[in-house]
């Protein structure tokens, strides 16, 4: 499954902290998009996530857990997605949580499921900036040193350029893409409808579209033909 996630150039982000008729999760499910990743970050519970789970699981495509808290932790995912927040000014978003964690699953943890993505967060407004108290105001030559840190010395396989809730500016994501030697390079931010997709998709490896599955269905659905 590690290596399939290197062949997915569209994901769908469902936050279990949000409402999602049945019929919406069916057209998001059966959109041909390349995988459905869980996660939010704030307000996700075991509960939520479960039951997100169970209601994702009756699709047959890949569904992985973009893990943001240890208490949500829940089994029977394909693949958990470890972010590690690079421009964090706190050290517990960056390797604090994950040491907790290991700490407490131990010989439970399935390692051969873990992606480590170095998370590098740019937009000052996210609720994940403001969480992790991210120092945003990088130029670009700043952002690729970050993503240098993940690619060439941490050697992650993910460097994930996470602008959610805003578009992000395209010559920087092209910049870090033609930096990375061995990363996969997520983008994140602001998709909304083909035409941003696209421009997301023709910088970067696999693109994540968010929030507008819960403003606008039909746009977020049009996403998945910028890669087909
Ligand atoms: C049997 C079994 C499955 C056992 C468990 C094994 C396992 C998977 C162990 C994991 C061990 C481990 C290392 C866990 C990590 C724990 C942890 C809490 C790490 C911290 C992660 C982190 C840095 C979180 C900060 C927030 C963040 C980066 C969240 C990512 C998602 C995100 C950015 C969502 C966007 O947020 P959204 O809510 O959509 O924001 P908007 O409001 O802007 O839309
Ligand atoms: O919600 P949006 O802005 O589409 O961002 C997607 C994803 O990167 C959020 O973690
Ligand atoms: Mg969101």
């Amino acid at each position: 499954m590690k290596e399939m996630l290197k062949s997915w150039r569209h994901v769908f982000k469902l936050d279990p902290d949000r409402e999602m008729d049945e019929q919406s999760l069916n057209a998001v499910c059966l959109s041909g998009t390349d995988a459905i990743m869980v996660g939010g970050s704030t307000g996700v519970t075991y509960e939520n996530t479960v039951d997100l789970l169970s209601r994702i699981r009756r699709y047959e495509l890949p569904c992985v857990q973009e893990v943001s808290d240890m208490e949500a932790i829940v089994p029977g995912f394909d693949l958990y997605m470890i972010p590690m927040v690079l421009n964090s000014s706190d050290p517990s978003w960056i390797v604090g949580h994950q040491q907790q964690a290991i700490d407490r699953y131990g010989y439970m943890i399935p390692w051969e499921l873990l992606v480590t993505e170095g998370y590098i967060v740019l937009n000052p407004d996210s609720a994940v900036a403001h969480l992790t108290g991210a120092n945003t105001l990088l130029d670009t030559s700043g952002t690729i040193a970050y993503a240098q840190v993940a690619d060439k010395l941490m050697s992650l396989p993910v460097v994930y350029l996470e602008y959610s809730g805003t578009f992000g500016d395209m010559e920087t994501v092209r910049a870090v893409h033609h930096k990375l030697t061995s990363a996969q390079l997520i983008y994140g931010g602001g998709i909304k409808d083909l035409h941003t997709a696209k421009e997301a998709a023709a910088v970067s490896d696999t693109i994540v579209v968010g929030n507008i599955i819960y403003e606008d269905l039909d746009q977020a659905l049009q996403t998945v033909l910028a890669v087909k």
